[in-house]
């Protein structure tokens, strides 16, 4: 099948089961380099399930992933950890640190991995931590931060190598109110000023009475929302496709020098 001309990710008729219970039924999807898509939807609509199908964590049992030209659904485990890391960046609900590390040691982790020296690698990671208002932070080890400032360091070592594709996978689910609007503007002018493409998964406005605004779930910082219900995409306006509230160059507004 050929791709989509536009598309850096694009997914046809993913099929994905739980022991029989299927969590994806027959889902497409497609974003352009440097698109910021919400994939929304209640509790258990599928959302976490198609972000691990499309960055190659879990195999679809139906249906294909590419990235550009590579044909994800297909690849060996080893490639599709290659793909992993050096190609997509990943967020999750939780900042899972290494306790044992220093902020900074955290964030630079996939450049340690990437085989660049030690003081680049801080450099660079350095360099994000100040981005994203942890600057201070970078010689603190994981249990003398706060969650948000947690969450902010996971965010950093997900954006150092510069990703083709970051997954936030509702990155401000643990969040206080507070914090939740900031670390999504941040997230989303971070990747918009390095042209990263993002696939940020996100709460149901409707169903969670926690998010008063669109901007708590990271809907308002969108280009478009994509939505799930039932392992299906939904076709309900008005949730589906949203074009983004008019703004200036599509960019989310962020104070931060990022
Ligand atoms: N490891 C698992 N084992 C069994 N069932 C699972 C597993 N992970 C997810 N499911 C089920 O698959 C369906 C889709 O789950 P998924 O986590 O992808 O949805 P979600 O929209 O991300 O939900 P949430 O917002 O709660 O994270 C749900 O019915 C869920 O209970």
């Amino acid at each position: 099948m050929a791709a989509p001309p536009d598309d850096v990710l694009w997914a046809r008729g993913l099929h994905y089961a739980y022991d029989g219970s299927p969590a994806l039924q027959g889902v497409s999807f497609g974003i352009r380099e440097g698109e910021v898509v919400a994939v929304s939807g209640p509790r258990g609509s599928g959302k976490t399930t198609l972000l691990r199908c499309l960055s190659g964590q879990t195999l679809p049992e139906a249906g294909e992933v590419w990235f550009n030209s590579s044909p994800v659904h297909t690849l060996g485990r080893a490639a599709r950890e290659r793909l992993r890391l050096h190609r997509f960046g990943w967020i999750d609900s939780s900042p899972h640190l290494v306790a044992e590390l220093t902020a900074w040691e955290n964030a630079a982790l996939p450049l340690l991995l990437h085989g660049i020296g030690y003081r680049a690698a801080r450099k660079q990671a350095c360099a994000w931590l100040d981005r994203l208002d942890v600057g201070d932070c970078a010689r603190k080890r994981p249990g003398a931060l706060r969650q948000a400032e947690r969450q902010r360091v996971a965010v950093a070592r997900a954006l150092v190598h510069s990703p083709a594709v970051l997954f936030a996978d509702e990155p401000t689910a643990p969040l206080h109110r507070t914090d939740r609007a900031q670390v999504l503007r941040t997230l989303s002018a971070a990747a918009r000023s390095h042209g990263i493409t993002v696939v940020l998964a996100t709460h149901d406005l409707t169903l969670t009475p926690t998010a008063r605004t669109a901007d708590e779930t990271g809907a308002v910082l969108a280009d478009r929302i994509f939505t799930l219900a039932d392992g299906r995409r939904s076709r309900t306006p008005p949730a589906e496709d949203l074009p983004a509230p008019a703004r200036p160059e599509g960019a989310a507004p962020c104070s931060l020098s990022v």
